[in-house]
């Protein structure tokens, strides 16, 4: 397991120490998986940033700082793509939804064919025969992290060659990856799938595994399913259409208030909370919530690692850390400090956002209104989110303009 300890100042020793390589080295080497503890060419900044433990705001200035608009480019673009998929998640919320079901469905029907399993428990325990497949899984399991090019052909694999359900692939990287992200990994998937772009597919080739791999791996083009379609008659219904953005419930000065940190934002400490009455603060771990089936331990160890962190910055008092499970504690804190609103950075889709809204009808039981603050980041982005991603791209310079990182 490489070392990724889940805190602010390990996360932005790891921008400083890539900030040098964020330019033209970036653009030239950003394809190459060079296999576990050697991705000497990409960030590793996914833990980091799926937390807001370093932020994509920050990244984004280091990389122009350092190299200019041009070299930087691909960089910038990069981290832009998490942007336009928490964007675009939460302007279709029914997308997660669909997901959430469709995979309690898919693991149900993995009850009744034991066949199935077995092939699932093949692929996921690197037993497929496919010699990259099985190390990419291995490395997963072992790691928590994969490079993005070795993600793209692990998930056309496993979904056109091993002819697996999608979502129990895609359960199978959020359970093990640091960086797991429902959005980011949901619409990854669908995209490999042909079901994000509808009718565009990703198919892995053998030359191009044997190439970006710098030939680690060689493997034999006949392995691998000739693809011609996407898995869009799955969904004969398409894409729901664009919703608006949800308005957070913004917190109200002067009353009294909690301060609640989830993994979804690890900065406490950028928000101006001064004119707010603050009585203490309470971490949630949620992790679990990402799968009906185990995550890994890695997984809730960096997550429980990060609150303790996040917790220490916010400067409040001792921290409360308390699990998603048991809302009965959270009203109970909430009332024992006097509480009348629980302020927390903004919850997107996902499980924890399934989570929020059971959380904000138990508080309003007692009175207690859950509050969230944004950022100047994704309000910046998400409105653009709705179709393409080259519908995004095409507005950044306006983007970066409005963000002040030009
Ligand atoms: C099937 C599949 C599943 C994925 N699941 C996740 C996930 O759960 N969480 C996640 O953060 N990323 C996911 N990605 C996107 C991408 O693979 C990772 O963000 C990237 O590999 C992280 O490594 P890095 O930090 O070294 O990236 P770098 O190349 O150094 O990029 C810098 C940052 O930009 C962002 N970024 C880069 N590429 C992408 C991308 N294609 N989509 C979204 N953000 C990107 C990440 O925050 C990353 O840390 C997935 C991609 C695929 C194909």
């Amino acid at each position: 397991m490489p070392c990724f300890a889940a805190t602010r100042a390990a996360g932005e020793e790891r921008l400083a120490r890539f900030t040098p390589r964020m330019g033209a080295a970036y653009a030239q080497g950003r394809n190459f998986d060079h296999g576990a503890g050697r991705h000497r060419d990409v960030s590793q900044l996914s833990p980091y940033l799926r937390r807001r433990l370093v932020l994509e705001r920050d990244a984004v200035a280091r990389a122009l700082d350092a190299h200019g608009a041009k070299a930087a480019e691909k960089f910038v673009q990069e981290v832009l793509w998490r942007g336009y998929f928490k964007g675009w998640m939460e302007h279709r919320p029914a997308i997660w939804m669909r997901y959430r079901d469709g995979l309690a469905h898919d693991l149900a029907t993995l009850e009744e064919s034991p066949q199935l399993a077995a092939r699932v428990n093949d692929a996921e325990a690197g037993r497929s025969g496919i010699a990259c497949f099985d190390a990419w899984a291995t490395e997963l399991r072992e790691t928590g992290y994969l490079h993005n090019h070795a993600r793209m052909w692990f998930a056309s694999i496993w979904i056109f060659t091993l002819r697996l359900p999608w979502r129990i692939g895609a359960d199978f990287f959020y359970r093990n990856l640091l960086d797991g992200d429902p959005a980011s990994n949901t619409l990854s998937w669908r995209w490999v799938a042909g079901l994000h772009t509808r009718g565009k597919f990703y198919a892995a080739e053998a030359a191009n595994i044997a190439r970006y791999t710098g030939g680690r791996f060689a493997p034999d083009p006949a392995q691998f399913a000739a693809v011609s379609a996407g898995l869009e008659v799955q969904e004969p219904e398409g894409l729901p259409p664009v919703a608006p953005l949800r308005a957070p419930r913004a917190p109200q000065p002067g009353l009294p208030t909690a301060l609640l940190i989830t993994e979804e934002d690890c900065r406490v400490e950028d928000f101006d909370l001064g004119a707010l009455d603050l009585r203490g603060v309470a971490t949630v771990s949620a992790s679990h919530l990402r799968s009906p089936r185990a995550v890994a331990e890695h997984v809730a160890r960096f997550e429980r690692d990060a609150l303790a962190d996040a917790t220490v910055r916010s400067g409040i008092s001792e921290g409360r850390p308390m699990g998603a499970d048991d809302l009965a504690v959270l009203v109970e804190w909430a009332l024992s400090l006097g509480a009348k609103q629980i302020v927390t950075p903004f919850i997107p889709v996902g499980p924890l956002g399934d989570w929020r809204e059971r959380a904000d009808a138990a508080l309003g039981q007692h009175g207690i209104a859950l509050c969230e603050v944004n950022r100047d980041w994704d309000r910046a982005i998400w409105p653009h989110a709705t179709a393409g991603f080259f519908k995004i791209k095409k507005k950044l310079p306006r983007i970066l303009e409005e963000l002040d990182l030009t």
